[in-house]
């Protein structure tokens, strides 16, 4: 099975109704390709997630940016998976690193949350990456597989996730990794998944990137062979900007 190209735009804990909107109408403006070359998914917080739902072009998808680990029910602030399906959300991000790192989010508690939001129908971008520290120490593949472990563990089926590598020093800093930094990290997550998990799972599962996307790198990011897709942050709050990142898969080929 190939692997269409993926665009996520993850606003993070931004935006006013105001600024939703504008954002909204000109991503609604854009030209892009179809949706059988390249998927769009925009994750907006969730007090703006129906707002969005209900203005957003009907090509393009919507992810929530977090849920609740288990079923719902007496857990203050927090939003379940069977509430987001229930709002007709299709997606959602778990595992960014900004949660991991800010709110203490474990590989455990990562792979629970995954495993319930997929078994509620929901679709999972799962975001694994390295710290700086972690980079230089060398251990950036021992920290990527044992987030992807502590997912894959815990599933059965793959067909509903795209993992985004995200390395913590690429986010919001401007310092993209490099293509051949990215393709490295990519490769080596698919052989994982074909070690570990099975040839078809590691040929058909989408590994996107994520840190400091924009439309001046994306293209050679993107022609990295193990590079399906972008999650991106700063750049996806611009969308006069997007649709660069999203036209890039027309030229060459939608499925890798
Ligand atoms: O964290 C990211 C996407 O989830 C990336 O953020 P930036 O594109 O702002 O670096």
């Amino acid at each position: 099975m190939g692997r269409k190209f993926f665009v996520g735009g993850n606003w993070k804990c931004n935006g006013t109704i105001e600024e939703v909107k504008k954002i909204v109408t000109t991503l609604n403006e854009a030209e892009v390709p179809s949706e059988d070359v390249v998927e769009v998914v925009v994750s907006p917080p969730y007090v703006f997630l129906s707002m969005v739902k209900s203005l957003l072009r009907n090509d393009f998808s919507i992810a929530a940016q977090n849920c609740w680990v288990r079923k719902g029910g007496a857990f203050t602030g927090e939003v379940s998976a069977e509430m987001l399906v229930n709002l007709g959300i299709p997606w959602v991000i778990l595992g960014h690193s900004e949660r991991r790192l800010l709110l203490n989010e474990s590989n455990e508690i990562v792979g629970d949350k995954t495993a319930y939001a997929l078994s509620q129908g929901l679709n999972v971008i799962a975001c694994v990456g390295e710290t700086f520290e972690q980079r230089e120490s060398g251990s950036t593949l021992a920290v990527v597989a044992a987030q992807t472990k502590a997912i894959a563990e815990r599933l059965s089926i793959w067909s509903n996730i795209v993992l985004a590598y995200e390395p913590v020093w690429a986010i919001g800093t401007g310092k993209v990794a490099t293509p051949s930094q990215a393709q490295d990290v990519h490769s080596e997550l698919r052989k994982w998944l074909h070690d570990n998990i099975g040839a078809e799972v590691a040929a058909s599962t989408r590994i996107i990137y994520g840190g400091s996307v924009n439309g001046a790198n994306c293209k050679e990011l993107a022609a990295q062979p193990d590079v399906d897709g972008f999650l991106v942050g700063g750049a996806s709050l611009k969308p006069v900007k997007v649709p660069a990142i999203i036209d890039y898969p027309a030229p060459i080929s939608s499925v890798k």
